[in-house]
């Protein structure tokens, strides 16, 4: 009968749509009586065919076309022959199971700890006193009177940290000692902004496994200046005085890792929030080995290098700590490194990763900062790959199905719920209320003639042309980038290397010959590097001028000036020499041992330094440079996180004048070009804020080198023209507000991850939306443009925070 062939072809569809799950243990087919089950899997059935995954996600068996009726009837308890296997099906799972991946066992069964242990969190429980019976009934009243909180919990404003559930009692508290109120030492909560006070909460609880069963981890990924290492020395300072047991202290020791140049900065901060009584900290450097914190039994709290800690590992692996920090913390993110294995070497339990860095923008990075804090957690790395990396990665490809999406978006909101409970990321915005105003300045300044004749010179070389061409198998790019980025900011820069790649025979530098071949005859016959002038290039008379206006309207004030090259470094120093100005200088060959020495320095207000000259690559991260409040970045990186991190230097907690940035950029140059990419691209895209990216993992296809080798000659600011704004830069222009222009970052796992957008590189709708004028319009009250303008062809100003009051 048709009707029923059609009744049955629609339920033959239908059941082909809709896939069904089962768990069940499996072995080969066999004719032997008393099995053997080889392991537990998850069996899919869609229509007539099925696969077969084992719990780590991997396929161990397919096959089609099988009796449709038969796999329609599948229940709990059947056996079944599928693709040369028997299985025997234990249960069903929900499709909700199966697509947030929770019916793959992960690392001994964490399914139960999304939901549940938030709940837990929130039931504070009584301690379990009908089980204590302690032996007498004195005895029991001194623990109680022993056992008072150290700090009154019923002051206004104490600050009091959750009490661990019946379940964590159970756990942790064998002896059953009285529950004791954990409370912050009132003289920290003095200081501790709202974030801050969530922030220790969170570590707290992460650390005392009260947020996740026996996982003692945590990821600290505020941003940048959020103030971690308060949240830290909180943290440490509460549990190594108390605890909610009998207020038995929680902690006795804490290794503190962190960037070789930031280790006097934490001893600093020790000082500055505990001062130098109630806590005994010990810094490893070259004359205070780890041996000494060893044998003094009154430290309690170590800090060291990771480069120190690979030195000291077999000293540092004898001595018992309970609590280790890890600052700067992304750089664990490839668990192949020395210093990785170093680390989870270490038996502590409670693991803390600070960073300043998104996390989760690489699946395989955020896997490997993960388990490092909680091992384990996200199981094996194959099956997270299965489970996770794999299903997310093909959802976001432009070809998948409907189906791959959902699937790959259930992923990552299960991974970003699960993970979640112990990774805390806050944005710059909740701290914004707290600093002054902040005025953004990008201004383009109109090149040299000698620079203008030199880079249509480097422009024609025989290099470029045969990047242009595709023709050369190496990346000559580089090198013909890296001499326009020279030759933007100072011609003196290329003089010497031109000079000698005249003399060099070397034939593996052919290339470089040819880009530099007859340069030397563009330079007036009696160059001589050393004497350079200002006029020589645009940047460095503006900068001359913009110094100059600083000097004379704000006298107290001091100017941080950023190049991530030295030999620039140099020139901007000689430009100081010439002009009187006291100076100090930070760049990649400074010891280590002197770099706090010199930010303190710089910072006292006593200082009479009134620049700060700073190579950022070397020495930008994590410094507080507060003592500066205007911040000129002379070259521009390829990776905007590294201008960011300079940026992020002088606009912080604790800055009490309103911050000026100045970005130079030399007009019509690459250097346009690579703030676009910046702006556009990246800041597009979502690519990763990462500061290990550097420009030789940048691809270039050809049309982006013809683009990056133009020299625009007539335009004011070729990044305005881009714009397709149709102002013509003869007033001050602001658009509309710049909320309606959400970015949207692929790249984030969840909605919540997606807030920030100060610290984020800007699109070009948001630098459409700051105002911007060309030099000649300048109608302008800013004193400080004012004195700059002859140099410049066009300017880009925001204000962020605009009302806000200075303290
Ligand atoms: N509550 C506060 N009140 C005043 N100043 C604070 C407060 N918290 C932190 N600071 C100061 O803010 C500055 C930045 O803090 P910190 O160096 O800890 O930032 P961070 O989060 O580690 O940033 P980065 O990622 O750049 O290392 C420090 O000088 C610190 O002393
Ligand atoms: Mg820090």
């Amino acid at each position: 009968d048709p009707k029923e062939i059609t009744a049955f072809r629609r339920k033959e569809d239908e059941s082909e749509s809709q896939a069904k799950y089962f768990s069940v243990v499996w072995c080969k087919a066999s004719k032997k009586k008393h099995k053997k089950w080889e392991g537990d899997a998850v069996l899919i059935v869609k229509g007539r065919s099925f696969i077969l995954k084992d719990l780590e996600g991997k396929d161990i068996g397919k096959g089609i076309g099988y009796n449709l009726k038969e796999f329609e009837k599948i229940e709990e308890g059947q056996t079944l022959m599928v693709g040369g296997k028997e299985i025997e099906v234990m249960g069903v799972i929900s499709s909700d199971d199966f697509s947030s991946g929770r019916c793959f066992q992960l690392g001994g069964g964490s399914p139960a700890v999304s939901s549940s242990s938030l709940t837990a969190r929130s039931c504070f429980s009584k301690p379990f006193k009908s089980v204590c019976k302690p032996s007498s009934k004195e005895n029991r009243q001194n623990d109680f009177q022993n056992c008072k909180p150290r700090y009154d919990p019923y002051m206004p404003n104490s600050l009091v940290m959750p009490q661990p559930d019946k379940n964590h009692q159970w756990m942790f508290n064998k002896k059953c000692f009285p529950l004791v109120d954990v409370v912050i030492d009132p003289h920290l909560v003095y200081h501790l902004r709202p974030h801050q006070k969530e922030g220790i909460i969170f570590l707290y609880e992460c650390v005392m496994g009260m947020r996740m069963d026996g996982r003692c981890g945590a990821i600290l990924a505020d941003e940048m200046g959020l103030g971690k290492t308060l949240q830290c020395i909180s943290l440490i300072w509460t549990l190594q005085c108390q605890g909610p047991y009998g207020g038995k202290p929680v902690i006795k020791k804490t290794l503190i890792v962190t960037p070789g140049s930031l280790v006097n900065n934490w001893r600093k901060e020790f000082q500055k929030w505990l001062g130098s009584e109630r806590i005994k900290i010990f810094t490893v450097d070259q004359d205070h080995k780890v041996e000494e914190f060893v044998q003094c039994m009154f430290y309690s709290v170590l800090i060291i290098s990771y480069e120190m800690l690979l030195r000291s590992l077999d000293q540092i692996k004898n001595i018992k700590f309970d609590l280790l920090i890890c600052d700067e913390g992304h750089r664990l993110k490839n668990s192949a490194i020395k210093t990785t294995a170093a680390l989870i070497s270490l038996s502590c339990e409670k693991r803390i990763i600070l960073t300043g860095t998104p996390v989760q923008n690489d699946l395989q990075e955020f896997f490997a900062l993960i388990d490092f804090v909680n091992p384990g957690i996200l199981g094996s790395l194959s099956s997270y790959r299965k489970i996770y990396e794999e299903p997310i990665i093909v959802s976001r490809e432009p070809s998948a199905s409907e189906e791959e999406k959902k699937l790959g978006e259930r992923r990552a909101a299960e991974l970003t719920c699960l993970t979640g409970l112990f990774v805390l990321r806050r944005t710059q915005e909740i701290i914004n209320k707290y600093l002054p105003p902040k005025i953004e300045n990008v201004v383009f300044c109109r090149p040299g003639a000698l620079q203008i004749e030199l880079y249509r010179k480097l422009l024609n070389s025989q290099a470029v042309r045969f990047c242009l061409q595709g023709l050369s198998e190496s990346s000559p790019h580089l090198l013909c980038i890296g001499a326009l980025k020279k030759l933007c900011n100072h011609p003196c820069l290329l003089f010497s290397t031109a000079k000698e790649k005249e003399s060099s025979s070397s034939c593996n530098e052919d290339e470089e010959r040819s880009l530099y071949k007859g340069l030397l005859n563009v330079f007036p016959a009696d160059y001589n590097p050393l004497l350079f002038t200002e006029e020589e290039s645009g940047k460095l008379q503006v900068l001359s001028k913009l110094l100059a206006v600083i000097h004379e309207l704000r006298p107290t004030e001091k100017v941080v000036l950023v190049s991530n090259y030295t030999q620039t470094l140099n020139i901007l120093q000689e430009v100081c020499k010439r002009h009187g100005y006291a100076h100090t200088r930070l760049d990649g060959q400074t010891p280590i041992s002197q770099r706090q020495q010199i930010v303190d320095g710089f910072n006292s207000k006593y200082s009479s330094d009134f620049i700060f000259l700073l190579s950022s690559k070397a020495g930008g991260v994590g410094l507080n440079l507060i003592g500066g409040s205007h911040l000129i970045l002379y070259d521009i990186d390829w990776n905007p996180a590294t201008d960011i991190q300079a940026m992020s230097r002088v606009w912080r907690d604790g800055q009490k004048h309103p911050v000026h940035i100045y970005r130079l950029l030399t007009t019509g140059t690459i250097e346009e070009k690579i703030y676009q990419r910046q702006i556009s691209k990246q800041g597009l895209s979502g690519a990763v804020v990462d500061l290990s990216k550097t420009s030789e993992h940048i691809q270039f296809s050809v049309e982006e080198l013809k683009n990056l080798f133009t020299l625009h000659e007539n335009s004011d600011c070729v990044t305005h023209d881009l714009l397709d704004c149709d102002c013509t830069g003869e007033k001050d222009r602001t658009g509309d507000s710049l909320e309606n222009f959400a970015v949207c970052r692929p790249c984030q796992l969840g909605p919540h991850h997606q807030k920030s957008s100060s610290r984020k590189p800007l699109s070009m709708s948001q630098l459409k939306q700051w105002k911007h004028f060309s030099a000649g319009h300048l109608n302008h009250t800013d004193p400080f443009l004012e004195r700059i303008r002859e140099n410049v062809s066009f300017f880009f100003q925001n204000v962020t925070n605009q009302t806000a009051a200075i303290k």
